[in-house]
């Protein structure tokens, strides 16, 4: 590694090997300025485009050129990281960049051409057999802010749970293999990775994207009784593209901001953890929420950038995200920023003085990244790179920083691992598994009484166990999410759908205050009566945008309306529905006991979102820390409860909150 091998994150970047489609002729709009050559501490890439002779240069820490491939950057980057592992510390590699940049022949690489991620297992197992560590491996993708176990057929969800009071992550539901060889691992691994099995969700996308992610355990110990280490994530992240491009490629434009937005949430993690910020914004994304425990603290990360050789506007958005990024370390380079300007704004290669990126936070990246960490050379510019607290891309501002916060992220974090029961080929199966789940909570034993204030201290099902490798047996562990996941889609939002009604919903957060408890209880019962009021079944039930906050239901909706033909609508919860004419008594009252379900969701939901702390407590199973603890979430994003799932993070169940829900509002039936 060059001269920044002490710090804690590095921001590289690889210019795409020539391929056939790609003579070299196409790759002279980009080149590489390396002033001590090897060893420079930092780079600059220039790309210049020749239909205005502009240029653009933005600094990183190093770039490789074309000829350079995975046998140079692995020594340089990757090795030193592997004994990072190997003395306890976590270490993550992440390929990002423009689609077809190379990202996945950088980490995973091709038949004779190993990505960084095979050789890094050579050298693994390497080490762990010389100084009798074991190795497990845990395979994931990331589809649409959902996490799916790539190590198991099925690929079921993977749940991320954090305890926040002792900094742990769980990675419920995910599976781990123990490895023992080279050729163990890559059958696993790329079986992983471009198998064409996909879940339900991923067969109703043509043409999904997501990130995946490898994360090489390492443990000490012997295989009857193995502690936890260190480990070591790479990512592959989805390839970037500019949501507004005319032609995304028939790309679905909700699953290309939802891409973006988390490629920008890893760049803000990275850039807050690089200028020591307080507060950084791992809960942006589940990525940055899945390797929060490999991001924070002494663990080291290593983006690398990935560029097109030939014209590609992407890249340079990509390039210019990699720039602001190695900015977040202390650093101040007013030369550099000093050159860019305006290349990077999407469409238009010319005159503004403020660079953009484009995409689904555009609006707001342009107007804040323009006073936050400017590239134009402008000095208060470049000074608020380094202010602390602020972000690279923010979609909603953040009024207040949690010191509490702060003091979460130096807590100790410790893997705690799932195994989860997988059905792998023949092959696999032989291969000595991590046998011993962590833990086998069922939600049943957390009944609701368990949260009261008094013995709330215990926020998520932790782990009262170590993680053992033990030779044979593979246990499966009975609380994986396959179990939980029907329930919870069951009241969950589609996720298309959600985003959209849950941005709206911030419209109706009041953030000042908390309205008092009665009102809005009394919102509640009036939504209930809606439910149940007498308007003929065919009737369609006016979504709850139709409610106002302060309690009163609209006089459109109470008064009798004439039946009117249904159409197709966007109700509250995402999914199209026209209640028809011709339908069953029994379907109406499911159609409707399920919007009264959503709606009472949506209201609990939203009272988590507003309420003040003392009327959190009212709530049962809340409690002085878990309210506490929602307050903190407050802060950090003004809407922190979006749909079921996000009550996971104080702890709770779907099952506990239906009963919750059951116990609160029952009474407004009598
Ligand atoms: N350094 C390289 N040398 C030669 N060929 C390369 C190189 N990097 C990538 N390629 C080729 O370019 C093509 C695209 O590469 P790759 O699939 O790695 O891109 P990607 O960024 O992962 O794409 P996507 O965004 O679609 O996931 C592949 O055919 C790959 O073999």
């Amino acid at each position: 590694m060059g001269p920044n091998q002490g710090r804690k994150t590095r921001v590289i970047a690889k210019i795409k090997g020539f391929t056939d489609l790609e003579p070299e002729a196409s790759g002279k709009w980009i080149s590489v300025h390396r002033p001590k050559g090897d060893d420079s501490e930092t780079v600059a890439v220039s790309f210049g485009d020749e239909s205005t002779g502009r240029k653009e240069s933005y600094e990183l820490d190093y770039c490789y050129n074309r000829r350079e491939g995975n046998d140079l950057i692995f020594p340089r980057e990757v090795k030193p990281l592997i004994e990072d592992v190997f003395n306890g510390c976590n270490a993550t590699v992440m390929a990002y960049g423009a689609r077809g940049s190379g990202k996945t022949f950088t980490i995973q690489g091709s038949e004779g051409k190993p990505g960084l991620a095979v050789l890094a297992m050579t050298e693994i197992l390497s080490m762990a057999e010389e100084s009798g560590k074991l190795i497990s491996i845990s395979c994931y993708e990331v589809l649409k802010d959902h996490a799916y176990d790539l190590l198991d057929s099925d690929r079921h969800e993977v749940l991320v749970w954090e305890d926040v009071a002792r900094g742990k992550i769980q990675l419920k539901g995910l599976s781990q293999i123990a490895v023992k060889s080279i050729e163990e691992f890559q059958k696993l691994y790329f079986s992983s990775q471009n198998s064409h099995k996909q879940s339900q969700k991923m067969v109703a996308e043509p043409q999904y994207r997501s990130h995946k992610g490898l994360i090489i355990h390492v443990f000490r110990g012997n295989e009857s009784g193995a502690l936890p280490l260190g480990k070591m994530n790479f990512v592959d992240l989805a390839g970037y593209e500019d949501g507004r491009k005319k032609s995304t490629g028939g790309v679905n434009l909700l699953e290309n901001n939802i891409i973006n937005k988390s490629i920008y949430a890893l760049h803000n993690v990275v850039y807050a953890l690089n200028a020591n910020e307080s507060h950084v914004p791992y809960r942006e994304s589940k990525l940055t929420r899945m390797l929060r425990d490999s991001l924070g603290g002494t663990n080291k990360i290593l983006m690398i950038t990935c560029l097109n050789s030939s014209f590609c506007q992407d890249s340079l958005y990509m390039a210019n995200l990699a720039s602001r990024t190695c900015k977040g370390a202390n650093r101040i380079l007013p030369d550099s920023t000093k050159k860019a300007k305006s290349m990077v704004r999407p469409m238009v290669l010319s005159s503004s003085s403020k660079s953009r990126l484009p995409g689904s936070l555009s609006a707001t990246a342009a107007k804040q990244t323009g006073t936050r960490v400017g590239l134009s050379g402008n000095k208060a510019n470049v000074k608020a790179s380094t202010i602390k607290g602020r972000k690279l891309f923010d979609e909603v501002c953040h009024s207040t920083k949690s010191k509490k916060a702060s003091q979460k992220e130096s807590l100790p974090l410790e893997i705690i691992s799932t195994v989860t029961e997988h059905a792998m080929s023949k092959e696999a199966k032989k291969s000595s598994c991590i046998s011993e789940a962590v833990e086998s909570l069922t939600e049943d034993q957390y009944p609701l009484q368990s949260f009261s204030a008094e013995e709330s201290d215990v926020l998520v099902k932790t782990s009262t166990q170590e993680t053992k490798l033990l030779d044979k047996a593979k246990v499966t562990d009975e609380n994986n999410c396959e179990k939980a996941t029907p329930d919870i889609e069951a009241l969950s939002f589609d996720g298309a759908d959600s985003t959209i009604d849950k941005e709206n919903n911030l419209v109706f957060v009041n953030k000042d205050e908390s309205p008092p408890i009665s009102a809005r209880l009394q919102e509640l019962s009036n939504n209930l009566r809606l439910l149940f009021s007498s308007t003929p079944s065919c009737v369609e039930i006016q979504s709850k945008t139709d409610i106002s906050i302060d309690g009163r239901v609209s006089s459109e909706i109470l008064e009798p309306q004439t039946p009117k033909t249904p159409e197709p609508r966007l109700p509250a919860y995402g999914k199209s529905e026209i209640v028809d004419n011709s339908c069953s008594s029994w379907k109406a009252f499911s159609a409707r006991s399920s919007r009264m379900k959503n709606s009472l969701v949506d209201e609990y939901l939203r009272f988590l979102n507003t309420a003040s702390k003392e009327d959190l407590k009212r709530l049962k199973g809340i409690g002085e820390k878990r309210a506490t603890y929602i307050l903190e979430l407050r802060e950090e994003s003004p809407e922190p409860f979006k749909d079921l799932d996000d009550l996971k993070e104080i702890g709770m169940s779907e099952k506990q909150i239906k009963g919750i829900m059951k116990k609160e509002m029952g009474g407004l039936f009598n």
